[in-house]
């Protein structure tokens, strides 16, 4: 049977445009839209489908919390690929509706965060309303008798359900990004490419000056550069967080790994959430740029060191 790749749906998501980054090949019928983040994550851990899409944090708006609440908790996913898609938001309505119809605007949280500067100045008096996603949205909109007057979504979802574009470029930055997450069940690491990324969730063990940065040491001191760090609530009362790291490099490099055992060290548990390849804009340091000493073979020549001297050797 063809693989099957569950995504935030209905058809017509950033999600989906994500999917079909990563998964080229895969036709219509291999592409599974859920009504939800949490179901995407469902569908993968029930076995229903091979792999899963969904959005982890945007470049206007942040983390995304309910995928990384779904990464904290329940039965672990592994992160086994990433991409960045641009997003760009238009407004669209059922034909014959003009901009100054527009009293009741529905789109996905997400979206409508970063669209909210272009609705204060063009639809100052319109209501919005969250949906589960900027294509749910659309084919709300679409439906007879139909909620809402217009969608934010992207062009091909205004056009898959039949709408009509009121303004395109809703977004306040023109620039915004979206990264997404391919979703694995355990058991399926990619090997290292040479320009990974490694993501985990660190439990403090207890509320003491330093805890954070202890774990922040692990990965300075053995070269490891970061590219997100957000604290999250574990959910287990006021004051109680984890932080969600994604460092660059892969597990299977001596300097991620070492990082990863002092980290194991110093907390109360720690979730590995996996080493992919990175997608999108390359972000690797530059070779001359990463410290001194940090590579696999610096970490084997001290480890044989510390043999050697263990075994009575002076040097
Ligand atoms: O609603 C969508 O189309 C999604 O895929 C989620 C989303 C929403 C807003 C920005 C990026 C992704």
């Amino acid at each position: 049977m063809p693989n099957r790749y569950a995504y935030l749906g209905p058809e017509g998501t950033f999600t989906e445009a994500a999917l079909r980054d990563l998964r080229p090949d895969a036709d219509e019928q291999s592409r599974v839209p859920c009504d939800g983040v949490a179901a995407v994550f469902d569908a993968v851990r029930a076995g229903v489908v091979d792999g899963g899409v969904v959005p982890l944090e945007n470049s206007v708006e942040g983390g995304v919390t309910t995928t990384i609440a779904e990464l904290i908790k329940g039965e672990p996913l592994l992160i086994t690929g990433e991409t960045a898609v641009p997003v760009e938001f238009a407004l669209f309505a059922r034909p014959g509706t003009v901009l100054e119809d527009v009293k009741r605007v529905a789109t996905h949280p997400h979206a409508l965060a970063q669209c909210r500067g272009w609705l204060a100045r063009n639809l100052p008096d319109a209501d919005a309303h969250t949906v589960s996603s900027t294509a749910a949205a659309a084919r709300a909109v679409a439906e007879p008798g139909a909620p809402y007057d217009a969608a934010i979504c992207a062009v091909i979802a205004g056009e898959r359900y039949g709408l009509h574009a009121l303004a395109s470029g809703v977004g306040d930055r023109s620039d915004a990004a979206t990264r997404f997450i391919y979703l694995s069940r355990a058991g399926t690491l990619p090997g290292p490419t040479g320009a990974d990324r490694t993501s985990l969730v660190a439990f403090i063990a207890d509320d003491h000056p330093g805890a954070l940065i202890e774990v922040l040491n692990q990965f300075a001191v053995r070269g490891v550069n970061l590219t997100r760090l957000e604290s999250r609530p574990t959910g287990d009362g006021l004051g109680s967080y984890c932080f969600c790291i994604d460092a660059e490099g892969h597990v299977a490099e001596a300097r991620v790994g070492e990082a990863l055992m002092g980290i194991r060290r110093v907390c109360r548990d720690v979730r590995f959430l996996g080493s992919y390849p990175r997608g999108g804009r390359a972000t690797e340091i530059i070779p001359q740029m990463r410290p001194r000493s940090t590579t696999d073979a610096d970490f084997a020549e001290a480890e044989l060191w510390l043999a050697r001297i263990r075994a009575g050797a002076m040097d």
